[in-house]
């Protein structure tokens, strides 16, 4: 998969199919909740995607949240199909482990 940067069309095509999801800080962001007892099993499936990716997230947990923030080191930090199919993945696992994207924070 080329890590070319991809333009603000093809980021906001690929946004359609992922609700929840959004470029914040010039990276691909999303917030799931969980309960605490899915938490760490969802983390795992999701850390199980990203090495068999080859592409990691910087993810974030707080109490019951769990965020994860995606660009492509390999291109200078842009975000590239690499970051949007892990997005995808990340989504398809969520729905697996009882996780519930939140809402864009509008603030
Ligand atoms: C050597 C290894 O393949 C690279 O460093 C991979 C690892 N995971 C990665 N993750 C992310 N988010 N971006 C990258 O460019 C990247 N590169």
């Amino acid at each position: 998969m080329p890590a070319t940067p991809l333009t603000d069309d093809q980021i906001a095509k690929a946004l359609e199919g992922l609700p929840g999801w959004h470029v914040e800080n010039g990276e691909l962001t999303a917030a799931y909740k969980s309960g605490r007892a899915d938490i760490v099993p969802f983390y795992a499936a999701v850390a199980a995607a990203e090495d068999e990716a080859d592409h990691h997230a910087r993810v974030t947990i707080l109490y019951g949240t769990i965020s994860f923030a995606l660009n492509t080191h390999d291109a200078g930090g842009a975000i590239t199909e690499k970051d949007t199919a892990l997005a995808s993945t990340i989504a398809a696992l969520a729905a697996g482990h009882d996780a519930t994207v939140t809402a864009r924070s509008t603030g």
